[in-house]
């Protein structure tokens, strides 16, 4: 393949309604869309990457602007210099890039691009590419902080309604155990696991160990990020299964957490890891340890949004990830969106890895865009 030029368009979103987590309130979504125009074999073709990473380094140290800049200023760059002298691969991208020390989200969404073009070249879906089997994959969805319980018992009410087969609850310290107790009280039988994103230190634990009284899934990262220890204490003081979400960057940490104990489960989120090649990696890794796997979201537009269902159709993803319908966060997705049906949402088929955005609704969402030759 040969990049001609990569576009770099800034959407911003708007949620159907405000997502509260432990760091942070979000009303919109600004979130960074490549599109890569390659030459592969004499064939003119289009990839299509989306980058996790939010407007302000408060999930991880990346950060939109950030991301644009080390993008623009180093990635590209080196991919265009790497062309120069032999043909590029998505299997290669990380390779070329691994100079650059971290930043992630930022290689996943160029390498995401790249591999979107490869496969639709080769007119493979990933899907296929994965060697995924299933058609579909449950869907489960996540809940954030409410302002009060009647709001959360409603909203919970609404998602199953919907078909949700799964409820994730985001807590924070002062908003956990009765919520979570309330939800389970209203739903004995539902799947409910619960996210912190990191709001407790282990001075926490005997409070985070009342939780195991509402048969929960997992706990998911309630402790820091490079806690890795103390979540291995804090697992041989709970019941509820611990789930690494922000600590797993890599296949490495996924390998470290899982011999210190750290994890009885792995949020796996090709941005977070560094793309899916790697993602796929974690999933091997974790299949090899008998960890179970599910696919996190960053609130992903149906670009992303495809890319995730076909990963999650992996035989190691046994627990329903956070691939819920386009409306969950979005009245309008930038692409046709992704619909909830039966409790589950279909693998795409088509050629590539992501879903093409509509131009309409892209121009529509974008509040910036400027161009990068090779
Ligand atoms: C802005 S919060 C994004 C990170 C969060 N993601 C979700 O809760 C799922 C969001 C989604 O369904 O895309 C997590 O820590 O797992
Ligand atoms: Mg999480």
């Amino acid at each position: 393949m040969r990049i001609r030029h990569v576009a770099l368009h800034t959407l911003d979103l708007p949620l159907v309604a405000p997502f509260t987590t432990s760091f942070s309130t979000q009303t919109h979504r600004r979130v960074l869309v490549l599109e890569l125009h390659a030459d592969v074999d004499g064939v003119e073709v289009v990839g299509w990457g989306e980058c996790g990473a939010l407007t302000e380094p408060v999930y991880s140290e990346e950060y939109l602007a950030g991301v644009i800049d080390v993008t623009t200023s180093y990635l590209l760059p080196m991919l265009f210099a790497a062309q120069e002298r032999a043909p590029l691969t998505a299997e290669t991208v990380a390779h070329h890039l691994e100079r650059i020390v971290g930043h992630r989200m930022a290689k996943a969404a160029v390498e995401m691009a790249v591999l979107d073009a490869q496969l639709r070249a080769a007119r493979v879906s990933f899907a296929d590419h994965l060697g995924v089997t299933r058609d579909r994959v449950p869907s489960g969805v996540s809940v954030g902080i409410q302002d009060s319980i009647p709001q959360l018992l409603d909203t919970v009410q609404g998602y199953l309604d919907e078909g949700y087969v799964r409820i994730k609850l985001k807590i924070k310290p002062g908003w956990d155990l009765d919520p979570v107790r309330a939800v389970r009280e209203a739903h004995p039988d539902v799947p409910l696991q619960v996210d912190a994103n990191a709001a407790y230190t282990l001075v926490d634990a005997n409070h985070l160990a009342k939780l195991d009284a509402f048969d929960l899934l997992l706990i998911e990262q309630p402790l820091a990020e490079d806690d890795l220890r103390q979540h291995a204490e804090l697992a041989t003081r709970m019941r509820t299964p611990m789930c690494l979400d922000e600590s797993v960057v890599s296949a490495t940490a996924a390998a470290d957490a899982i011999a210190l104990g750290a994890a009885q489960v792995i949020n796996i989120k090709p941005s977070r890891v560094g793309g899916y090649l790697e993602a796929r990696r974690i999933h091997d890794l974790a299949c090899a340890h008998g960890i179970a796997v599910w696919c996190g979201g960053m609130l992903e537009t149906g670009i992303g949004r495809a890319a995730n269902a076909a990963l999650a159709g992996l035989p190691g993803f046994t627990l329903p990830g956070d691939i819920s319908a386009s409306d969950r966060f979005y009245a309008e997705d930038i692409t046709e969106p992704f619909v909830i049906e039966d409790g589950h949402i279909a693998i795409p088929r088509e050629p590539g890895l992501a879903r093409v955005p509509d131009p309409d609704r892209l121009a529509a969402a974008t509040a910036s865009s400027f161009q990068v030759e090779a």
